[in-house]
């Protein structure tokens, strides 16, 4: 379980970012963080994987635990290490490495080579199309499937707990559904994940529950049934795109109709 209690953190000394953030990742928990621009939530991210420091950014106050450890002032290799990783905002994956030395850069801190045996099996099941791929270099990959190596790199590592910023971020719908498919794969599979998106729709399909940041602060938190209810979610979220309340309410039809396949998935692999 990660165990986040009144967060504080500032960029440099003029802006603080989060003012006192609480939250709860269940160890079988999916969470989304939604919230719109500016809100904190790559912050959050950064907090919990301890890489605040290479943006200027410290924790100027409460705590943040993974289990019984005290996690907010180690560095990110020691979060890592504890099953912690994060894939951040816009992929970051090595443009001119090949798709294979990409996973194999992820999986250098598994423990021993029959575990990253193991993993990088895990990776190509989940991601076909990356052993189609294992010879070409990673730059020239599509979108989606950058994102998806992106995540398969990060779960070379083995991780209990996942942290994706943004994953559907510029990438066609059906690609962000086949996103979400797998997102739904690697929870079944038993890993948890904190999941920030900006498409709100996408993200309470998959997630067990959810918060809502506003400027630094936690605005709302419930289930993700609870928050594809609200009228300020769907206000604010699900229909900030829509043209009239009826697409808005279709929206949230399809996101009902999306969790209810999800519990159909989750007890066929249970
Ligand atoms: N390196 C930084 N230095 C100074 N201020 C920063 C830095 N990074 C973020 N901020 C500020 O902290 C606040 C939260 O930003 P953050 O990137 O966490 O929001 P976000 O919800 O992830 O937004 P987005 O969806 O646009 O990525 C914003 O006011 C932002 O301007």
């Amino acid at each position: 379980m990660l165990t986040i209690r009144d967060l504080r953190v500032r960029y440099g000394r003029s802006v603080a970012a989060l003012h006192g953030i609480d939250l709860e990742v269940p160890d079988d928990g999916v969470v989304a963080v939604l919230g719109s621009n500016g809100a904190g939530k790559s912050t959050l991210l950064r907090a919990i994987s301890g890489t605040l420091r290479m943006h200027r950014g410290t924790v100027s106050g409460g705590q943040i635990h993974y289990g019984d450890r005290r996690i907010d002032r180690l560095d990110p290799a020691a979060i890592v290490r504890l099953g912690v990783v994060g894939v951040p905002e816009g992929r970051q994956i090595f443009a001119r490495m090949t798709v294979e030395e990409n996973l194999r850069a992820g999986g250098i801190g598994a423990s021993s080579a029959t575990d990253r045996a193991d993993a990088r099996k895990r990776v190509l099941d989940l991601f076909p199309v990356l052993a189609e791929r294992a010879k070409q270099r990673a730059g020239l990959l599509s979108g989606g499937e950058q994102q998806m190596l992106a995540i398969g790199r990060a779960l070379m590592t083995g991780p209990s707990l996942l942290l994706l910023d943004e994953p559907s971020l510029g990438l066609a719908p059906k690609v962000v559904e086949r996103i979400a498919e797998t997102i739904r794969e690697i929870h079944a599979q038993g890993t948890a994940v904190v999941l920030v998106e900006q498409n709100a729709v996408m993200a309470l399909a998959v997630a067990d529950s959810a918060v809502v940041l506003e400027v630094g602060k936690v605005a709302l938190a419930g289930s993700a049934e609870e928050l594809s209810a609200s009228e300020d979610v769907q206000r604010l979220y699900l229909g900030g795109h829509a043209e009239s309340q009826a697409e808005a309410e279709r929206e949230a039809e399809q996101a009902r109709a999306v969790r209810a396949s999800r519990r159909g998935l989750s007890r066929w692999a249970g």
